[in-house]
């Protein structure tokens, strides 16, 4: 009799395997149809429609987006700065989110898993991830992407069409899919609406001090633009106990907030009739140790190198320029002992990098929370472009 009931469990349990592994390959295949933010044209109000996204093909994960940031670089490539990027299609690149499936041969991630969608890669394997000076993995091309996936197709569709990626993320849809290396798996106790930030803006300015500028104690330094990536850079140079920080931006809106982020004086340079490259030289007797230029204006770039000393002075392009734009100084500051660099994502090398910054969130020893200044519903994209427009927002986060 006992053997007659352990049979007959057997029985149902093999059915019930059967089932389930049904069940499972039956949710891997299926098409989802969620909320997503699409672009339809450059220079034209963002549009919140329906989308249908495919199952994550081999190497691909497809991910449920929790939150999404607000970059200025969504601002400036929904304007059409970049002529690279195919429309339509769907932005966002400051996401977090929960694994909801995984394509064949992905062996990192699995359903259920916490991650943050990164634009550029780290594949472990190529000559930039072999060598600590970079963290330009060569599997990208460039970080804006060519809009589709290693195949040659995108995974959304909108109204019959193909609706095309952005940065590898395209993370201003309920569900996206990215390509396993340029994914991270985060610890699960971190709050996405808070952690999403972690996939731009502030490792971005945070590493252009510690990383590309390598400030040192003691040290002067001057930021242009207190945006989210500015506001980084004030606090990269504050961890790396620079003693000055000097603010500089044109709305003084954004002073009082900067002091939280280590800034210890500002400089507004419509209040000066003279350029602000000799204004910073004489209050710093002869020029900053290190600059960044958080702005993305090519004239602000010129002005930041020509605000740093002789001999030794640093300055960093962390801003954007609108595609095909071209900088120009006179040879003499170079010559004269000055560096210009620049950083994309602060140079950190992402997959590994990324969940550590989100544990030193969580040990309270980088600020994330205070980023944020608006948390706003998916039909609100609009508004939180809006409000960086206007200067009035340093992070809107957007929640699905
Ligand atoms: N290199 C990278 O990897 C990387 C990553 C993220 C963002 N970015 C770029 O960094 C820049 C800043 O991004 P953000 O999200 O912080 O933007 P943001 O709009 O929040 O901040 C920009 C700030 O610059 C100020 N500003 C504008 N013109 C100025 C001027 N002439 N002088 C001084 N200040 C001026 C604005 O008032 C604002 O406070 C953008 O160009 C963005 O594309 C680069
Ligand atoms: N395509 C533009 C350059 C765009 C660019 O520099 N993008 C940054 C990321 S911005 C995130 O907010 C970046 O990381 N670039 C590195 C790369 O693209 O490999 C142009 O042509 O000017
Ligand atoms: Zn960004
Ligand atoms: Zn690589």
């Amino acid at each position: 009799m006992p053997q007659r009931t352990n049979g007959h469990f057997l029985l149902l349990l093999l059915q019930f395997q059967h089932f389930q592994s049904q069940f499972l390959i039956y949710e891997r295949v299926q098409i989802i149809t969620c909320q997503a933010v699409v672009a339809w044209k450059p220079n034209e109000p963002l549009s919140v429609e329906t989308i249908e996204v495919a199952p994550p093909k081999t190497g691909e994960v497809r991910v449920k987006i929790v939150a999404t940031g607000v970059c200025h670089t969504d601002v400036n490539l929904t304007a059409g700065y970049d002529p690279d990027v195919v429309f339509p299609v769907i932005f966002g690149h400051e996401g977090a989110g929960i694994v909801e499936s995984v394509g064949d041969g992905v062996t990192k991630f699995k359903s259920g898993d916490h991650v943050i969608p990164l634009y550029i890669p780290q594949c472990f394997e190529c000559r930039a991830c072999k060598n600590p000076k970079t963290n330009l993995c060569t599997k990208t091309g460039s970080s804006h992407g060519k809009g589709v996936m290693q195949d040659g197709t995108a995974r959304f569709t909108c109204k019959g069409q193909p609706v095309y990626h952005c940065m590898h993320t395209s993370t201003f849809s309920e569900y996206t899919v990215v390509e396993e290396i340029y994914l991270c798996k985060i610890d699960e106790a971190a709050p996405l609406e808070k952690v999403c930030l972690l996939g731009c803006g502030i490792p971005t300015g945070y590493g252009a001090a510690l990383n590309a500028a390598q400030v040192e104690k003691g040290s002067s330094c001057a930021v242009w633009g207190l945006g989210a990536v500015g506001l980084a850079a004030a606090m990269g140079c504050k961890a790396a106990g620079a003693t000055r920080i000097i603010g500089v931006d044109i709305n003084p809106e954004k002073f009082k907030l900067a002091e939280k982020f280590g800034c210890t004086e500002f400089v507004n340079p419509n209040d000066y009739d003279k350029p602000i490259q000799q204004v910073l030289m004489a209050k710093t007797q002869g020029g900053l140790d290190y600059t960044f230029e958080c702005v993305g204006n090519v004239l602000t770039m010129r002005a930041a190198l020509e605000s740093c000393c002789r001999g030794w002075g640093v300055s960093v392009i962390v801003g954007v320029a609108e595609s095909g734009r071209e900088i120009s100084t006179r040879p003499f500051y170079l010559i004269a002992g000055r560096t210009w660099k620049g950083t994309a994502f602060g140079g950190w090398k992402s997959v590994e990098s990324v969940p550590k910054l989100v544990s030193k969130y969580m040990n309270k020893e980088i600020m994330v929370d205070e980023f944020i200044t608006h948390t706003l519903r998916i039909d609100e994209i609009n508004e939180a472009f809006k409000l960086m427009k206007e200067g009035k927002s340093i992070r809107s986060v957007v929640i699905f």
